[in-house]
């Protein structure tokens, strides 16, 4: 079998014209959608990724505001940037990219971002309300995958998932999404035993656990569908957390990396903005942008 490659970058691209259409009528209204991104340090691929969400917001018809502090800036005054950002009314989502400095307490910082505003998803009541079933901001990267797996299956009920990777950003969020569309869902990490076997019985693999080419084709179930979350930088370039090439002779259908999953965390970072949006100005949220 050879697989058909789900192409992230396009659906990306499609999605972004979508919340162009969206922003263009809420102007209409009087309503400019605007997105905060705060980048402490010079974290050179962190640096990369605020500059395309930058220009992507700008591009959406988005006002784009990018606030750069110091590497040793102390974390009272990154409190204090947020709280202006919280006020202001401009102001509709807030990103503090990450990782942040090691001075900083990561978790701190978050749960300073107003709820309503934390287009990332990952503050403490987003988090609760995500696994609680209430309406919820839904970290991007997830929320991309999901869109990702509906687009190509349809309907994920019944369907046997496996999450390689548990972290607060993928993995977590990933596995409550699943559950919420009805998959069986399964968490796996670095610690479980038998990984190769529970991927044999897997109708979807999210890989997500930071370690180069780590998932291999013959652990993929014939025919299954494969979401490479993976960022590695090796000596041959960028790749994800799956053997892609051996992957494809198994899988049904495979995001590639570069192209997959990476576009679809700023395209979803502009539909949260958008729905944030939305709420603060009463409105329904814009359809098929939320889960
Ligand atoms: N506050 C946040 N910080 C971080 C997040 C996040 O969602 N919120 N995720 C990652 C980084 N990230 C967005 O911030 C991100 C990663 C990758 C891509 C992407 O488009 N990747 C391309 C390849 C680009 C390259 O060459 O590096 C791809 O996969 O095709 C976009 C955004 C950590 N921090």
């Amino acid at each position: 079998m050879t697989a058909t490659l789900i192409d992230g970058k396009a659906f990306a691209a499609g999605l972004r014209t979508r919340i162009g259409t969206a922003v263009a009528a809420l102007k209409t209204q009087g309503i400019t959608p605007g997105l905060a991104v705060v980048l402490v340090g010079e974290d050179p691929a962190s640096e990369v990724y605020i500059r395309s969400k930058g220009r992507m917001t700008r591009e959406v018809g988005m006002n784009s505001f990018e606030h750069r502090l110091p590497a040793d800036t102390p974390q009272a005054d990154l409190l204090a940037l947020i709280d202006r950002l919280n006020a202001d009314p401009a102001v509709n989502g807030i990103l503090v990219q990450l990782p942040l400095p090691r001075h900083m307490d990561e978790a701190a910082v978050i749960n300073a971002i107003d709820p309503a505003k934390d287009v990332d998803g990952f503050h403490i009541l987003n988090v609760g309300r995500l696994a609680t079933g209430q309406k919820a901001m839904v970290p991007c990267t997830p929320l991309g995958c999901l869109m990702l797996l509906r687009d190509q299956l349809g309907s994920l009920s019944g369907k046997n998932a496996l999450v390689i990777g548990r972290s607060n950003i993928v993995g977590k969020p990933m596995a409550q999404l699943l559950l919420r569309d009805s998959a069986t869902v399964t968490v796996a990490h670095s610690r479980t035993a038998n990984l190769r076997d529970l991927c044999r019985q897997a109708d979807i693999v999210v890989a997500a656990v930071g370690r180069a080419r780590f998932v291999q084709g013959d652990w993929i179930k014939p025919g299954a569908v494969v979401i490479d979350v993976g960022i590695n930088r090796t000596d041959d370039g960028l790749v994800g957390d799956v053997d892609f090439v051996s992957a494809s002779q198994f899988a049904g259908a495979i995001t590639p990396v570069p192209g997959g999953v990476g576009p679809m965390t700023i395209a979803c970072l502009l539909a949260n903005t958008l729905t944030a949006t939305a709420r603060a100005n009463g409105l329904p949220d814009p359809q098929g942008l939320t889960p």
